[in-house]
C-alpha cells in the first residue's frame, strides 16, 4: 500500500491564518529589532507561535461579546490546525470497525519497520489505539471514524539554517500530513542542494506598506539570506512549521512545475496522510460536510440534486446513504470537474446514473 508510511511518521486544516509572529509586525519595530540582535534567538524563531490579527473593531465587538478571557482563547484557537483527522467510511464496502482495524494493522507494521530503521522517537510513541476512535454523534457511529493527531511539538533545528517558506495553503496541507509540493514553495535559501535538511516556515499575508490590502510580500523564487538584514527575517519568527530534507535544488524548485519539494520528516502539529491509504474503503472529510449529507437523510429510490458537486464529497455520500439506490445528479462547472467526480464514485464502487457540466 502506497505511503502508508505517513500514517505512523506524520500524525486538518489551519481554519485561520491571518495571523503575525508575536514581534516586529510593522516596519519601526523590524528596524528596532535588527538593530538588537540578540533579540531572535534560534527558539524563538524555530517555534509555532502565530498570532492572529484582528480589524479592532472587529476585536471590540467580539471582546464585549465573550469576555477578552474567552475571546484570547478562541483567537489562540485559530491560529492552530485541528487536531482531528475525520474519516468516513464508505459502508457498502467496509464497516468503521473494519476500517479501524485495518488502520491499526497497518501502523503497527510501519512502526515496526520504523523501529527497524531506528526512526522511532520513544517519547511520542503514544498507543495508536487510543488515538482512534468512532464518532460519538448519534447515527455517525456506523460510519464516521476520528483520528487524533498530536502537537505542538518542539522541533529543533540545527544552525546554520537553510531555509524554505511556503504559501499558508501549502503549509495547512503539511499540517495535515502532506509534503511540500514544488508550487507551495515560496522563497528558499541559497545553496539549498538535494538531502539538505532544510527548516520550513510559512509566510503569511500582513497589510501592505502602502496600506493597499493584505499581502504575503514575498516574491516567488526570493533568496533567503538568512541574516537578520535579511528583509523577510523577522516575519519567519514563529512561523515554523517543521523540517524536512529537500528533494531537489533551490534552482529546481523554482524550474520545475510539479513534485515534491521537501521530504516532511517532522512537523509541529502530526497527522498522518491518508493519500492512497485504504482507497475506496475510506474518504477524508470535514464532520459538518458529513452532517450535511446525514441530515438530508436520502433514501433509496430518491432522486437527488447536488448543484456543486465537485469533486464530489457529498454527491457520494448521498449516494452511499441511499445504498446506490436512487439517482444522483451531480453537477460542476467543467468537464474535468466532472471527471474527478466519476474517478472517486469509481472508487468508492457507486453508480451516480447522472453526472452533468
Ligand atoms: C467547495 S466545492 C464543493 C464541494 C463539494 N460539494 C463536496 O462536498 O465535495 C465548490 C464547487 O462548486 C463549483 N461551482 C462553482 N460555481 C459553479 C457554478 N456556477 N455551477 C456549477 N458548479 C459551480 C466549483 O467548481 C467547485 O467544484
Amino acid at each position: 500500500m502506497k505511503r502508508r508510511r505517513d500514517l505512523v511518521r506524520t500524525l486538518s486544516c489551519l481554519r485561520c491564518f491571518f495571523s503575525l509572529p508575536k514581534k516586529n509586525p510593522n516596519p519601526t519595530k523590524r528596524k528596532r529589532a535588527m538593530e538588537d540582535s540578540s533579540s531572535s534567538s534560534s527558539s524563538e524563531r524555530y517555534c509555532y507561535n502565530p498570532i492572529l490579527r484582528w480589524n479592532p473593531q472587529v476585536e471590540d465587538y467580539f471582546i464585549k461579546a465573550y469576555g477578552s478571557d474567552h475571546f484570547s482563547r478562541i483567537s489562540k484557537a485559530l491560529t492552530r490546525p485541528s487536531c482531528y483527522s475525520c474519516i468516513r467510511v464508505n459502508t457498502l464496502k467496509s464497516t468503521s470497525d473494519a476500517v479501524i482495524q485495518k488502520l491499526l494493522t497497518i501502523i503497527k507494521e510501519e512502526e515496526e519497520e520504523e523501529e527497524e530503521g531506528g526512526n522511532v522517537d520513544a517519547s511520542e510513541s503514544e498507543s495508536e489505539i487510543g488515538r482512534i476512535s468512532k464518532c460519538q454523534f448519534p447515527g455517525l457511529e456506523e460510519y464516521v471514524v476520528f483520528y487524533r493527531g498530536s502537537g505542538p511539538h518542539v522541533i529543533d533545528y540545527a544552525r546554520p539554517p537553510k531555509e524554505i517558506i511556503v504559501s499558508r495553503k501549502c503549509a495547512e496541507a503539511v499540517l495535515r500530513g502532506a509534503q511540500v509540493y514544488v508550487p507551495g514553495v515560496i522563497a528558499c535559501s541559497a545553496h539549498v542542494e538535494k538531502g539538505d535538511v532544510v527548516a520550513v516556515s510559512v509566510g503569511v499575508e500582513q497589510p501592505a506598506l502602502d496600506g493597499g490590502g493584505w499581502g504575503v510580500g514575498i516574491t516567488r523564487g526570493t533568496v533567503l539570506l538568512g541574516l537578520k538584514t535579511d528583509p523577510y527575517y523577522f516575519e519567519r519568527n514563529g512561523l515554523y512549521i517543521g523540517q524536512g530534507t529537500a528533494m531537489m535544488s533551490r534552482a529546481g524548485m523554482f524550474r520545475v512545475s510539479e513534485g515534491i519539494a521537501v521530504d516532511m520528516s517532522n512537523r509541529v502539529y502530526k497527522l498522518p496522510s491518508f493519500h492512497d491509504v485504504l482507497e475506496g474503503e475510506i474518504f477524508l472529510q470535514n464532520l459538518p460536510s458529513i452532517v450535511t449529507a446525514h441530515a438530508l437523510d436520502p433514501q433509496k429510490g430518491e432522486r437527488i440534486l447536488d448543484m456543486c458537486a465537485a469533486p464530489g464529497g457529498k454527491t457520494t455520500a448521498i449516494a452511499m446513504l441511499m445504498k446506490d439506490e436512487g439517482e444522483v445528479v451531480a453537477v460542476d462547472r467543467s468537464h474535468n470537474k466532472v471527471l474527478v467526480i466519476q474517478k472517486l464514485a469509481a472508487e468508492m464502487g457507486l453508480n451516480l446514473r447522472r453526472l452533468m457540466v
